[in-house]
């Protein structure tokens, strides 16, 4: 019998903040998650050279949960070369996890609904279950969603739609499962925008990662 669902939470995190955490934390308890891995990407496919170099986003992510055992960090992206595809990313964990393990893709709405850009997007639920989260200015589930998916994606969605966190541990990949967090909209732009600007950002991230990135003098 396979051990609990892992969930991956994969992420610029330039810098970290309140947001993913608390989709980290909610996505932990919501859908019984064994554990929930932090990934930083090396190089983040489909956007622009990030602000930090990976080895300081990589610092910040690890201050953010140091004080968590539950939330772990996965430094594997940033110490590969080359694009940060989660296909790639799934599949070398799960050569290593083996091919029972219940692995889960945790995504904001705003990460699911750009999909269908994804280097082998399809392939992606043959890997893991996707659970996805809602984020203010997105629609995420409920009345809206999924009819505002692509009709790709929508495709791709099709009898895949699980309505319990429970089914997880059912299958080690190949679900769909919208979940409820706090919504809050705070952005990494956000950040970067108030930092640059001389502006304080307390309370948006957590104090430690707000320290080192006043140590490193990041994002003035
Ligand atoms: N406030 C939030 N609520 C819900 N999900 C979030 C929130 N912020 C980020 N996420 C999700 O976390 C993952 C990583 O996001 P990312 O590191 O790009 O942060 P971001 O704040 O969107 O950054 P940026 O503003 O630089 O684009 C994505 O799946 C994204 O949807
Ligand atoms: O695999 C891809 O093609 C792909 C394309 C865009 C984003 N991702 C991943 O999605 C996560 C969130 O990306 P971002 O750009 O919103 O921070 C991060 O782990 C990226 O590596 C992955």
């Amino acid at each position: 019998m396979a051990e609990g669902p892992i969930g991956l939470l994969g992420g610029t995190f330039d810098p970290i903040h309140i947001g993913h955490l608390r989709l980290a934390e909610e996505a932990r308890e919501t859908l019984g998650l064994a554990e929930l891995r932090l990934i930083p990407a090396g190089e983040p496919p489909h956007r622009g050279t990030p602000r930090c170099p990976g080895e300081h986003r990589l610092a910040m992510v690890r201050r953010a949960v140091a004080d968590n055992p539950q939330l772990t960090v996965d430094d594997s992206e940033v110490h590969s070369d080359g694009p940060s595809y989660t296909v790639l990313t799934l599949e070398r964990l799960r050569a290593r996890l083996g091919p029972a393990r219940p692995l889960v893709l945790i995504l904001g709405a705003d990460a699911f609904e750009g999909l269908p850009l994804w280097h082998r997007w399809e392939e992606l639920f043959t890997l893991a279950h996707i659970a996805v989260a809602n984020r203010p200015g997105y629609a995420p589930h409920g009345r809206r969603w999924p009819s505002v998916l692509s009709p790709e994606l929508d495709a791709a969605c099709q009898g895949r739609r699980l309505s319990h966190p429970d089914q997880l541990s059912a299958a080690p990949a190949g679900g769909l499962l919208p979940f409820d967090m706090t919504p809050l909209a705070i952005s990494a732009t956000h950040i970067r925008e108030l930092l640059a600007q001389g502006h304080s950002a307390r309370y948006l991230l957590p104090a430690p990662v707000l320290d080192y990135i006043a140590a490193h003098s990041l994002y003035s």
